[in-house]
């Protein structure tokens, strides 16, 4: 089909009395891994669960392939992989155990299971532990067992809710190959409050607010959306800040403490070059310039203004 994988229509959900999310619209048009970004309790494990149908939203829809989740949920899901915010793993269980039991759950044929459980226990590199406790494994590796059961019924369309959550930084570079690895022929979907990790692992951004989609584009599109307005230098001779006030282009000047101070400027285009020209004719010894990145509550509170 040529439609879009995923299309969601004016979702909205209210647990009790307050909206989590409202009027959520966006499609997932082709392949790739697209994040969902957003601050802690924006509403992306909403929007995820809602979209794959293990929660019932109060209005719009969600059609993946064509499918309404509203009408049609067990058709739908049938595209569908989910790795929940909480694993849905049992300690109790060893790795293939637990595998089979998820391909069953997926309603993979009997005489297909065993080639399906090899085949994902290959592909997440798990097959060596496939007879350990789930209980006993790592963060990491249990991690890898949700991303299996996700996976394993082959489908176009996977969804993971904060895979990285709670690993540590190798186990996080681990985990992000092998989203990207099952990425190649598949579409993927994370959400995460880190802007490094969308920036790392996705090439689209779908970024959430107070419920609210304020933002859909590629990764580039979003590093450009947000041009730094301010800069740091350092200058060794201290100037005062009324003197570098006086620059053309500078907005405002704060003291960092010692030789370091925070410029703002309204238009970036000369305004480094002024700085460095001034600092020269002036003597000011500049030993260093550079744009501050925005932090991600500065670009939440910028695109709310938009
Ligand atoms: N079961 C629930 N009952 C009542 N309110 C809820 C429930 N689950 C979530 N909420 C509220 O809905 C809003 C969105 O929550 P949601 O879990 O979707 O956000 P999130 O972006 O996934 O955040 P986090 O990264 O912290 O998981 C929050 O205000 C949250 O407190």
């Amino acid at each position: 089909m040529n439609g879009p994988i995923v299309k969601i229509e004016k979702l909205s959900h209210r647990y009790t009395v307050q909206w989590a999310i409202r009027d959520i619209d966006f499609e997932i048009p082709k392949n790739g891994i697209y994040g969902l970004l957003g601050s802690n309790g924006a509403g992306k494990s909403t929007t995820m669960n809602i979209m794959c149908g293990v929660l019932k939203q109060t209005e719009g829809d969600v059609f993946i392939k064509g499918i309404s989740m509203r009408n049609n949920p067990v058709a739908a899901k049938r595209h569908i992989g989910f790795l929940p915010q909480k694993p849905p793993l049992n300690a109790d269980l060893t790795v293939e155990e637990f595998l089979r039991y998820s391909g069953r759950l997926r309603f993979i044929p009997a005489r297909e299971l065993n080639k399906a459980v090899d085949s994902v226990l290959d592909r997440c590199a798990i097959a060596h532990f496939r007879r350990r406790l789930i209980g006993n494994l790592s963060g990491g590796y249990q991690q890898r067992v949700g991303i299996a059961q996700a996976i394993i019924h082959n489908p176009d369309f996977v969804v993971l809710d904060e895979p990285t959550n709670g690993l540590d930084p190798n186990q996080i570079i681990e985990i992000r190959k092998l989203v990207k690895e099952i990425a190649e022929d598949r579409t993927v979907i994370l959400s995460t409050h880190i802007l490094s990790e969308v920036q790392a692992t996705c090439d689209y951004i779908r970024m959430i607010e107070q419920g609210r989609m304020v933002f859909a584009g590629t990764v580039e599109d979003f590093d450009n959306y947000i041009v730094p307005n301010t800069l740091i230098v350092s200058l060794t001779a201290m100037p005062s800040v009324e003197e570098l006030g006086n620059i053309p282009g500078v907005a405002g000047v704060e003291s960092l403490g010692g030789p370091k101070y925070r410029l703002k400027f309204s238009d970036g285009q000369d305004v480094k070059e002024r700085i460095v020209e001034t600092s020269v004719a002036k003597g000011w010894r500049l030993t260093e310039i550079f744009a501050e990145k925005s932090s991600l509550d500065a670009i939440f509170a910028e695109l709310s203004k938009k």
